[in-house]
């Protein structure tokens, strides 16, 4: 083998990411299925499975039962599941575009800060959580391309949850919802490092669809084909 062969390694660019963000019940996964038709995308939904089935104990539910007592353990195991999600290589070559639900900067800067200001983290908690943030942050690539930030009010999202009727959230009250929407917001609206494409996700569904075929080229990066 030559020199050149030797040394040459084949550096592939990373597939562009986009992360679709948005309150819980905002239609991140129904906007994340309608992009299903593209096959050089590469898309994942929030491993909820993964979050319920952690050797046995369902960590969103006992998030939600008591979030003073889970949400260190529930947002240590949430950036395990977002980092393999964010930073893993695509399966295959073709795949051009990188899409998944929520990001490693939404649970540090949207739902850790929540936490936070609610006092469901002490502060010992709430350092011990940034200093694995910013190891990450520092030690792997988790960078995004854009974000797509379905903007919802917290009444409308509040009425899907209780609709969509996850037994987990079954006692989630509207005033949580208001805090994740104005921690959305306070992110969102500050400097994230990357375009926020928001899109008014109040409306009916087929509307919000209208908008993601409308914007598709910009969501794919420009590298969408059929
Ligand atoms: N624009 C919309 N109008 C009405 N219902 C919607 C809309 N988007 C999503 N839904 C419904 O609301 C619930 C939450 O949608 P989902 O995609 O699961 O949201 P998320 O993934 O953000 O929690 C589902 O029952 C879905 O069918
Ligand atoms: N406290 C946190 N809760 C989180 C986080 N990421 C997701 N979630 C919750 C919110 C929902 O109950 C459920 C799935 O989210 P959807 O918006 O898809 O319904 O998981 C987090 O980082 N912290």
């Amino acid at each position: 083998m030559n020199t050149i062969s030797k040394t040459a390694r084949i550096v592939r660019k990373r597939p562009f990411r986009v992360s679709i963000e948005g309150n819980i019940g905002s239609g991140k996964s129904t906007c994340i299925k309608f992009f299903n038709k593209f096959h050089n995308v590469e898309h994942h939904t929030e491993p909820l499975h993964e979050w319920r089935d952690v050797s046995g104990h369902n960590l969103l539910s006992l998030m939600y039962s008591d979030q003073k007592k889970w949400i260190f353990t529930f947002q240590h195991y949430v950036h395990l599941s977002r980092l393999k999600i964010q930073t893993s290589h695509p399966c295959n070559s073709n795949i051009t575009v990188k899409m998944f639900e929520r990001s490693v900067q939404n649970s540090r800067y949207c739902f850790v800060e929540n936490a936070r200001r609610q006092n469901f983290l002490e502060d010992p908690e709430y350092q011990t959580l940034l200093a694995w943030y910013d190891y990450t942050e520092k030690c792997l690539d988790t960078s995004l391309d854009l974000i797509v930030y379905l903007k919802t009010s917290p009444q409308v999202v509040w009425e899907r949850v209780m609709r969509r009727g996850r037994a987990e959230e079954s006692e989630v009250p509207l005033e949580y919802l208001q805090q994740v929407h104005d921690s959305y917001e306070s992110w969102l609206n500050s400097e994230v490092g990357c375009e926020v494409l928001t899109i008014d996700a109040d409306r009916p569904i087929d509307l919000v669809k209208e908008d993601l075929d409308r914007y598709t080229y910009k969501i794919l990066g420009g590298n969408h084909t059929n």
